[in-house]
């Protein structure tokens, strides 16, 4: 690899406080007029007079020096999510921002001990506003948009609990969500929430679940896959969909979009009353997804972001310029003491792929995880506990993790390959999933995306122009720092 082949993208100006960002903008001048660079132990950039050293000398220095700025921007990141957020839980222009306390939200007592047992303070915006309207008489419909990991689940999760009438013994709130994993995450959150209030009871509708053909399910909560809670209310007749009054879809612009997806959700949904109430949320809508959610939704209230708001400005955005594929395993090992600092996700394309970059990492003696499609669910349920209790630190995977997924230590995410549509082109929602698997509920992250070809930087282009907007302009964080 050349010193030219690949450069971390920095911008130091967005991503630390005035102070740090003096010091590091000080060194980013000074190592922009050398052609080589060192880093010491400590993280400092240090510029060095040019020798006559090979091109493998000068990019092991810089290797050395930009993943040690990285290092040292996620290190000071970690130590400052501490009391970040309440500080913005006080900032008005933050998604976490809210007037009301959970008291003001009326939530029943059983369920106010659920929320303050799980270490929260106050709503964020999303849940306070969707509250209310999930939980009013006569029930209203409501198609929800809020950033990922601003507390969308434990909402639409708390309306649930709230809804349930438990001297009924009878299915009553169905949720589903795309992926097993995510089902399973879902109804932990409900566990936690509900573990004061013993009489709701909870089902989970997802493969390899065994039930017994016939005999209806006495549990109020259903969460769930499409195609076993469609198997469970038609085939099985677990589920009497008729008497389901709350109807959940997470992800909803995944549910809808994909085809898979739409076809069983449609399926499920017209086996439903015409009253039964309907919640859809998700952190992205492309415009044509939110039209056909409007149509399908009767009379829905909306709660919608504005294209620039739909980035989180705690997540910062880099991008490295690599040769190939061969290149860019090496600029993943040569960051691969951030992405240990804390906890990392790396995303591939192709399940062939993250199986490749799997083996090329432990091979190089690097303690990895793979998630992927092809995996049985027990082994999927157990690599991501294993990750979840930070036994493993890396997690490559696909898009099959890109959404929902909430482990609260993972602060840097890398895109190994960047997200693409079937046309090849790039795909924004995707993108803005699989960062927000960091930053979650107001804790910084960081997000590093590997381009390698022409196309693969036209792709990182058509997502800077995609989200560009007055408040939160991406091209800003993105920008390229080459030396
Ligand atoms: N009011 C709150 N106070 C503190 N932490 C909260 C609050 N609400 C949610 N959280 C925490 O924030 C994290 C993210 O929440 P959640 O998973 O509900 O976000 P989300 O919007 O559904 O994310 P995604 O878009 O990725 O699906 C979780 O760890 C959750 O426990």
């Amino acid at each position: 690899m050349s010193g030219d082949s690949w450069a971390l993208a920095v911008d130091v100006q967005e991503a630390t406080t005035p102070s740090v960002q003096f010091d590091l903008s000080k060194k980013l001048d000074r190592v922009r007029g050398q052609r080589n660079l060192k880093g010491d132990i400590n993280g400092n950039i240090l510029p060095e007079k040019a020798e006559n050293g090979s091109c493998k000398k000068d990019a092991d220095k810089m290797d050395l020096a930009e993943q040690s700025l990285l290092n040292k921007l996620i290190r000071r990141s970690l130590v400052r999510n501490r009391n970040q957020v309440e500080v913005l839980q006080r900032d008005p222009t933050s998604p976490l921002y809210s007037v009301k306390t959970f008291e003001e939200l009326r939530l029943k007592p059983e369920l106010l001990k659920g929320v303050y047992d799980l270490g929260f303070n106050r709503p964020s915006k999303i849940q306070e506003n969707a509250l209310p309207m999930m939980l009013a008489q006569p029930p209203q419909n409501l198609i929800a948009q809020s950033q990922s990991g601003t507390g969308k689940t434990a909402a639409f999760s708390l309306a649930m609990l709230s809804h349930v009438d438990t001297a009924n013994k009878w299915t009553q709130c169905l949720c589903i969500s795309p992926t097993y994993e995510l089902a399973l995450q879902i109804g932990q959150v409900i566990e936690q929430m509900g573990k004061f209030y013993a009489d709701v009871k909870l089902a989970y509708a997802i493969r390899g679940n065994k039930v017994e053909r016939g005999i209806k399910l006495q549990e109020q909560i259903v969460i769930g896959t499409p195609g076993t809670v469609l198997d469970w209310c038609t085939k099985y007749k677990l589920i009497d969909p008729k008497k389901i009054t709350m109807f959940v879809l997470d992800e909803a612009d995944v549910m809808i979009a994909t085809q898979g997806h739409r076809d069983q959700s449609i399926r499920i949904h017209r086996m439903l009353n015409k009253d039964c109430q309907m919640l859809l949320f998700s952190a992205t809508f492309e415009e044509s997804v939110w039209r056909f959610a409007e149509q399908v939704v009767p009379d829905p209230n909306i709660i919608r972001l504005k294209r620039e708001e739909e980035t989180l400005d705690t997540i910062k955005q880099f991008y490295v310029v690599c040769k190939e594929k061969e290149d860019k395993f090496t600029a993943l090992c040569n960051l691969y003491g951030s992405l240990t600092i804390a906890q990392a996700m790396i995303f591939c394309h192709t399940r062939k792929m993250a199986s490749w970059l799997t083996a090329h990492l432990t091979k190089e003696g690097h303690q990895v995880a793979l998630l992927s499609g092809e995996m049985t669910v027990e082994q999927r349920a157990s690599v991501i506990e294993r990750f979840r209790q930070g036994k493993e630190k890396v997690l490559v995977t696909t898009n099959v993790c890109s959404r929902g997924i909430d482990v609260e230590q993972v602060s840097l995410v890398v895109n190994f390959d960047l997200p693409v549509d079937m046309d090849g082109n790039a795909d924004n929602e995707t993108y803005l999933h699989r960062i927000g698997r960091t930053g979650r509920f107001g804790r910084r992250g960081f997000a590093v995306n590997m381009v390698d070809s022409k196309h693969s930087m036209d792709i990182i282009n058509q997502i800077e122009m995609h989200f560009r907007g007055s408040q939160n302009l991406i091209p800003t964080i993105l920008k390229k720092w080459r030396v």
